[in-house]
This record gives C-alpha cells, structure tokens and sequence, in this order.
C-alpha cells in the first residue's frame, strides 16, 4: 500500500514511513492511494468479535508492508490492554433508536487513546527497528495532547512538544499534561487558540531545515495513523447493530474533522452508513460551509466543549481531496486560499460533500441542556462535546429508519464545571487519576511565535 500526499507533489510513500513523516513535504496530509474494500461477508464476520481482533482485521491491509502480522497483533493487544472496559468501546442504548458510543475508557478518558495508545506502540517499534529518535510536536485543544503524552512519556527515543492555548482548555485537560513529570515530555501554553498552535506545527514541518535538523514527527491527525486507528470503532459499533444487513448513522462531535473523516473511510471501505453527521459547537465553519456559506476562518468563540473550538479543521482538507476528484492542485488552490481568509467549493465539490456528509451544530444553552435532558432520560451523564452530539443527533434522526449512533468523545469528568452547571452533578475523576488536583504542574508558557518555539524545542531536545 503506497500513500499520497492531498496536494500531489510529495513523494509516494509506505505506511511506516507516513506515520513517521507527518505532513507531507509538499504541506498536504498523506492517505492511502487506494482505500481497500471488505466484502459484506469479510464485515458481517466482525460482528460478536474482540476489539483486538476487529481492529486487525480492518487495519491489516493498510499496514501489512511495514509490519509483521503477529508484530502488529502484539502492537494492538499492548496498546489497549489498559483500556477501562473489556469491550474498549461499549455501546449503551440512549432511547429506542439512538445509541451511545462510549470512547473515553483509554488512560486519559477521551477517544484519542484509541488512536495515541496504538501509535506509541507502532513508533517504538519502528524507531527500534530503524534505531532513530524523532522529536514529536503536537498541537492541542486539549484531549490530543494529553492522549499523546501518555503515549509517549518516558520513551528514549521520542521527546514530545505539545502545543495548547493558554487558559482554553479544562483543568483537568491542563493538569493531564502538566503533571507528568518525565523529561521526555514539554507542556508548552502558548498565547493563542488552538488554529494558532496547530499553524506553527505546520509551519515547523514547512521549515524543512528545522524538519530535518529535530527530526521532526507529528502525531496529530495529520498522520494517517492516528485516523486508521479510529475506522476500527466505526466497524465493531455497526456491526454489533446488525450491519451489514442492516444500515447505521453515525452523529460526531467535530473539531479537526478526524474522527469524522475515519467514519468516511469505513464507508468507503463498505460499511453500509447511512448518514454521517457533522455535529459543531458554535464554532461552526463546518457547518455554515456543508450549509452551502462557503469555508471561512471566523474568529474562535471560547465554549463549554472546549476540544472542538477550531476554525480550521485539518483534515477536512482530506475530504476536500475526494470531493474534488482527488486533485491536488485543486486542493492547493484552495489551501492557498484559506491563507487569505476561506474560499467557495465548486458546486460539483458541494454535491459530493453533501453525497458523504450532513451537519448540525448546537449552542451553548442547547448544549447545557443536553446534559440535563439525556441524564434525566436515560441516566447517563454526557460531556458536554458529546453532548454537542447527541443534541445533533436527535435532530438529524429520521423517522424511518437505520439507528443513530452518537460518539460520546470524553468522559464527563474531564469537564467538570460544565457538566455540573448542567446537570447539578460532579462527576468525580476515576480512582486512578484522584489526586490530579494535588500532583505538581510543569508548563512553559510561550508566545505564538515560530521562532521562539521553535529555539524552545531545540534546546530541550537532548544533543
Ligand atoms: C472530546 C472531543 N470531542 C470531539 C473532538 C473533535 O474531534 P475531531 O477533531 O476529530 O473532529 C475532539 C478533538 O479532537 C475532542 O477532544
Ligand atoms: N480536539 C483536538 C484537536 C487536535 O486534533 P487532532 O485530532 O488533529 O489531534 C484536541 O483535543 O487536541
């Protein structure tokens, strides 16, 4: 399987080497230059089937180059052995039609510990083999970073740099990755949102000398990897509700567009999804634009699902590719266009979108009393980004038809004062995570400045 830049112009590459490469030289996001399809057969023998096992079968064929089977049979086993349910990703019926997905039982109780947990195993591997080291920079809105450090920590052969805006996102988010204390791992709160902090990731992997010279790795979604990991919950929530014989709608809470676009993949893989629903906070460039407005940046209104306050969703650049007949040029156009402001899609572009995708977004009031309606109906207590999903959701489901499956993205507990001010409940941190609020903090607080970043990352990287 041979791997292709968005743009067009980067050179084609192998899966081990994608993940290890991050953005593509020419600035675009790497995907397989062909998305392998599963027989309704090979997907209707998922269902009933471990975790481990439906994860293997689904992400085999875009990983068999560059890993052994049992390699990555092992790989899989380790990364979610420390997942809080025996089902890594249990469904709980939410009324007669919808259901809740529940992905925050990894280590830092959101859904990126599916992706970050079997990333760290696949580099160690890799970097062992190839005996390298990387310095990975991340940029976070909250969840990745914590999900990455976690990951990552104590690792020789990675440092990690992890970008997050300062003062936007919970404390507990904070807390998760400032009070690890391994020196592998930099929090950094950079004076900005959390668009300024992903810009300067990808400015640092547009500045091929200083790429070169950290040796520079990234582990936000822009790395294929991180987007494969999470086809695989897309498979094993369909399937244990009948799919392929019968069709299922996905509703998720959306910011970078990553675990969305994972939820295109598994379509485009055979998955018989009915819907895929595009659900925005009042952040809602994605929105206004599958609505037909156009893509364009607007200023970041701080909410109460911090996690998905972006503006410029990375990997909607990916669904932009396909939309547009997968033609780089056509998408680098349209990246150059963002740089002035935002840019139209064409109207066969929107059509495709519109073939893949529909949306919704919900307001804070709407958001807040999401939590207090779906605790009183049904006793589970949402966060307030998959709060954002259900409210959605309800609205998107149609009369008739395939059940509606909402990704609850993060545990309640890791946005207490939100969830409390909804619902009158604290919702109390896991045993394990209990003195959180005792353990000291590290953090560098830094401009939104690429140079002075950039000088921080050189110098805290061993010589
Ligand atoms: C809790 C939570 N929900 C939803 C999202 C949005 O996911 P994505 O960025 O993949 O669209 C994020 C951030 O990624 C998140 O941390
Ligand atoms: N919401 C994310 C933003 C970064 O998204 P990613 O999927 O590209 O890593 C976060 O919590 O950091």
């Amino acid at each position: 399987m041979k791997y292709i830049s968005t743009r067009g112009q980067a050179p084609e590459l192998t899966f081990e080497e994608a993940m290890l490469t991050g953005l593509a030289r020419d600035g675009g996001l790497y995907l397989p230059a062909e998305i392998p399809v599963m027989g309704q057969d090979e997907i209707a023998a998922l269902a009933g089937l471990p975790y481990e096992e439906i994860a293997f079968r689904v992400m085999w064929p875009y990983v068999s180059g560059s890993f052994g089977e049992d390699e990555f049979r092992g790989i899989i086993a380790r990364a979610y052995q420390g997942f809080g349910h025996a089902a890594r990703a249990p469904l709980k019926q939410l009324n007669e039609n919808h259901f809740l997905l529940e992905l925050f039982h990894g280590p830092t109780l959101a859904f990126k510990d599916f992706a970050m947990q079997l990333i760290g195993q696949l580099f160690q591997a890799a970097l062992a083999r190839r005996g390298e080291t990387v310095t990975i920079v991340g940029a976070t809105s909250g969840d990745t970073g914590s999900a990455a450090i976690e990951a990552f920590r104590g690792l020789d052969a990675v440092n990690v740099f992890i970008l997050f805006p300062h003062g936007r996102v919970s404390e507990v988010q904070r807390r998760q990755m400032t009070t690890p204390a391994d020196s592998n791992v930099h929090a950094l709160a950079v004076d900005g949102d959390f668009d300024d902090c992903q810009a300067r990731v990808k400015d640092m992997f547009n500045d091929f000398a200083f790429r070169d010279g950290v040796r520079l790795a990234g582990v936000n979604s822009i790395n294929f990897a991180r987007v494969l990991a999470q086809v695989v919950y897309y498979f094993s929530a369909a399937t244990s509700l009948g799919a392929p014989h019968r069709k299922v709608s996905f509703t998720v809470p959306t910011g970078n567009f990553g675990d969305i676009f994972a939820g295109y993949i598994a379509k485009r893989m055979g998955l018989p999804i009915e819907q895929l629903v595009v659900a925005t906070n009042q952040n809602d460039i994605l929105h206004r634009c599958l609505s037909g407005e156009g893509y364009f940046k607007g200023e970041t209104i701080p909410s109460i699902s911090p996690s998905m306050d972006i503006q410029v969703s990375s990997n909607f650049e990916r669904a932009l590719y396909y939309a547009y007949g997968q033609d780089g040029a056509a998408v680098s156009q349209l990246m150059d266009e963002l740089q002035q402001g935002g840019f139209h899609v064409s109207q066969g572009a929107m059509q495709a979108l519109r073939d893949s995708f529909t949306s919704g977004r919900a307001s804070e009031e709407e958001t807040l009393a999401t939590i207090k309606a779906t605790l009183a109906a049904s006793g589970e207590l949402l966060c307030p980004h998959s709060a954002v999903g259900v409210k959605v959701a309800e609205e998107a489901r149609r009369a008739d038809e395939a059940p509606m499956i909402t990704l609850a993205t993060a545990h309640p507990a890791k946005f207490p004062a939100a969830v409390e001010q909804a619902s009158g409940v604290f919702p109390p941190l896991p045993p394990r995570m209990s003195d959180l609020y005792e353990r000291p903090e590290r953090v560098t607080r830094i401009a939104n400045d690429l140079a002075a970043l950039q000088d921080h990352i050189r110098r805290h990287i061993p010589a």
